[in-house]
């Protein structure tokens, strides 16, 4: 049986995984592949001795890799952008096939990088960087290509959703960040996971192979749960919701929109009961209806399991000599659109808001005016007396789904009224979900 040579470059979380796997599955993965994935050099800052790499090259200078000549295929986890630019662009200029494990490079730099591999007719695979141990980049490209895709929703950082998890069993926000970067779950910079960042880079590419646009990362809409209070928490739960951390793509005639926020989903839907570290992506299709692809969203051998698919992929290709695969992005180049990206002041969403105000007659009609004249109808409303403090009592409101300039407005107007204080929470509540 043929070997298909491969080259690591960063054996973190995810190169260590990747390299246990391999080594204990070497027959199986070679049964499905027909050959060899052969680990012919690593290179990392610091040598792992515990992953005892025996004969196998070890370097720190990743640019081995790409310098030895009889690896086939490199594989970056090294993470980061502008190092990773450079080495998959250097792979792919010296023929060699790519598979990389970071949304981030294929978020910002996946344009420039599908063209440089479509010029030196390699393949560039990246299941592992979206959602981890989840297949669902084979599921948008290639199992849903039949669908017109209306949206897709889900939980997309495993980090965020752990975090907000433990924090629903009252334990703090830091303590648990941390917990999730002892077990190898967070980004390198765990603002990326908390402030969304991370979140939107893994929307912006499914949105562009389910839509057919190109990727479009700094049109994104991000917000994180680092403001998420377990006050609002609890009292979203009493309306009978959950708060998640979504990612959210739906197409529009009039445009896409591309969001990511902390979202009210309500209690019965399926996203609502993933807990922890996993993730789910629910994809609405025209044809198939609802399908949901739920999954370890990080950690080593789960990732590891997305890294080893696409070696498999691309092991196929080396091995039988074809140059058949899939589009990038699902999509043929001439079949890109430019459907725009919209703003987040048209999303349509239902709101949660919760107002700080004064307890007092005629201050709910004042609220209540101003939303009407936004054209905004309350869905529920609730005001405890015992949460009075200091002459203040938050109030809590639903409302029905609207345009978010109008909400944005209204916000705006309430907040300008003597007798709120503070300002507006807002979150976004979806139940078309
Ligand atoms: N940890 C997880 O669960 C997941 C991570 N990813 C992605 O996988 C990639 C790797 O992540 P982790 O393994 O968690 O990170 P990590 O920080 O554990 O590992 C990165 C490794 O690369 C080495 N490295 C970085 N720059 C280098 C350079 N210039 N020269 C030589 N070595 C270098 C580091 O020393 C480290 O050993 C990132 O893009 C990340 O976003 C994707 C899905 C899940
Ligand atoms: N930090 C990411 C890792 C996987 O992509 C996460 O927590 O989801
Ligand atoms: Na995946």
């Amino acid at each position: 049986m043929k070997d298909v040579n491969i080259g690591i470059c960063g054996l973190g979380t995810v190169g260590g995984g990747t390299w246990e796997v391999l080594q204990r599955n070497a027959r199986l993965i070679a049964g499905r592949a027909g050959c060899n994935l052969k680990v012919a050099r690593v290179a990392s800052r610091r040598p792992r001795p515990d992953l005892g790499l025996g004969d196998t090259p070890f370097s720190t200078d990743i640019y081995d890799v790409i310098r030895d000549p009889s690896i086939d295929v490199v594989v970056e986890l090294i993470g980061g952008y502008d190092e990773a630019r450079a080495l998959v662009l250097a792979a792919i200029a010296e023929g060699k096939h790519v598979v990389t494990a970071n949304k981030a490079l294929i978020a910002v730099y996946g344009n420039e990088i599908f063209n440089a591999a479509r010029e030196k007719n390699v393949i560039v695979a990246y299941e592992a960087g979206v959602a981890g141990g989840i297949p669902v980049m084979k599921a948008i490209r290639e199992g849903l290509a039949a669908n017109r895709i209306n949206w897709l929703a889900g939980i997309i950082n495993g980090t965020g959703n752990y975090i907000l998890t433990e924090m629903r069993a009252g334990r703090a926000f830091d303590e648990v960040l941390k917990e999730a970067q002892d077990l190898g779950y967070a980004e390198a910079d765990p603002t990326f996971d908390v402030e969304g960042t991370d979140a939107a880079h893994k929307l912006t590419i499914m949105a562009s192979a389910a839509f057919g646009v190109p990727l479009q990362f700094d049109r994104a809409y991000t917000e994180g749960i680092s403001r998420l209070t377990p006050y609002d928490i609890s009292h979203a739960e009493a309306l009978g919701y959950r708060v998640k951390h979504l990612g959210i793509a739906r197409s529009r005639e009039d445009g896409i929109e591309l969001r990511v926020h902390p979202t009210l989903v309500p209690e019965g839907n399926l996203i609502a009961k993933v807990d922890g570290v996993t993730n789910a992506i629910l994809v609405d299709g025209d044809a198939v209806g609802q399908t949901m692809y739920h999954g370890p969203g990080a950690g080593d051998e789960a990732t590891a399991s997305s890294v080893i698919a696409d070696l498999v992929d691309v092991a196929r290709v080396v091995a039988s000599g074809s140059d058949q695969r899939v589009p990038y992005l699902g999509f043929e180049s001439e079949a890109v659109t430019d459907h725009q990206i919209l703003s987040a002041d048209e999303f349509r969403s239902a709101y949660y808001l919760r107002i700080q105000a004064l307890d007092k007659p005629g201050v709910l009609a004042k609220i209540a005016a101003i939303l009407s004249d936004q054209g905004i109808n309350i869905e529920s409303i609730m005001q405890k007396e015992s949460e009075l403090h200091d002459g203040h009592i938050p109030l809590i409101l639903l409302t029905h789904t609207v345009l978010e300039k109008q909400v944005n407005k209204a916000i705006s107007e309430i907040e300008a009224l003597p007798e709120v204080e503070d300002q507006v929470v807002r979150i976004r509540a979806e139940n078309f979900l």
